[in-house]
């Protein structure tokens, strides 16, 4: 079944042979552009980072997490089966869960308490960097406005999640034992799904690529995301403090 795209003539279609590299060339892409080699994940995982370093990233990358089922929404709603709605529904229920208290909104504001940030600080966005601000809204607008096939190809850089996150888990054991370990309970929960997610979306990008446009449609949106994921933390490696609050009201 093909949910992402219609019936290319058959002059365009690309040979089953073409799959392989089609996939080699995404996954070059998710192992090579990928944000565990930024600097600052890099001294993360060093443990050189500083509680406030450390607390900065953690409230900025919450505007990343809670927009996360927003796009998601947006992609949902341009899948034309049952079958593929049911399937992205399962990522919105992963981040906001079944009920109050429960996904993984609630599991990264817990990480923020383990970490000594108050949940109402995480919530209120005081300290979103305008830079963070964009990358999310970049990826968010992304979603919204490309064709299925682009939207889903961008959520590959989880194929090199699962990675990050074991690397994480022991560099937060390891190195910033004042955050307690309950907090991790986020990371250890992202890799099962991660490694989930990243392979359905991975078996609907190769069927639904019918072209070699398609391809490199899927390949640029992949590197796209690679690029939020990038800028967000250049973001937050500069620090300095968001501009105040608008008093009339900035937009949210
Ligand atoms: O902490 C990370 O390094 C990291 C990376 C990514 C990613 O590779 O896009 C995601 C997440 N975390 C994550 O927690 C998450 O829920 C998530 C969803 C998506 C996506 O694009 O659909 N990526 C990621």
């Amino acid at each position: 079944m093909n949910g992402l795209q219609g019936d290319p003539t058959p002059d365009h279609r690309v040979p089953p042979a073409a799959r392989a590299s089609f996939e080699e060339r995404l996954r070059t892409v998710a192992r090579e552009h990928y944000h565990d080699r930024h600097p600052f994940n890099v001294r993360m995982h060093e443990g050189e980072l500083t509680p406030d370093e450390l607390r900065r990233w953690i409230r900025n990358r919450f505007h990343y997490q809670r927009h996360i089922p927003v796009k998601d929404a947006l992609i949902t709603a341009k899948l034309g089966t049952p079958e593929l709605r049911r399937m992205w529904l399962r990522r919105i229920r992963d981040h906001d869960g079944d009920r109050e208290g429960e996904g993984g909104i609630e599991r990264w504001l817990r990480l923020g308490e383990a970490a000594g940030i108050d949940r109402a600080l995480l919530l209120d966005e005081s300290g979103v960097l305008p830079g963070v601000r964009l990358a999310v809204e970049g990826y968010v607008n992304f979603c919204r406005l490309r064709s299925p096939l682009e939207a889903v190809a961008a959520s590959l850089t989880e194929l090199s999640a699962p990675d990050i996150m074991r690397t994480r888990i022991g560099a937060f054991e390891r190195h910033y034992p004042w955050i307690e370990r309950d907090g991790l309970t986020y990371f250890h929960d992202r890799q099962g799904q991660g490694s989930r997610d990243s392979k359905e979306a991975l078996a609907l990008v190769l069927d639904g690529a019918r072209t070699e446009a398609d391809q490199d449609r899927a390949v640029a949106a992949l590197t796209f995301k690679c690029e939020v994921l990038w800028s967000l933390l250049d973001a937050v490696e500069r620090g300095g403090r968001p501009p105040a609050a608008d008093p009339a009201g900035a937009p949210a």
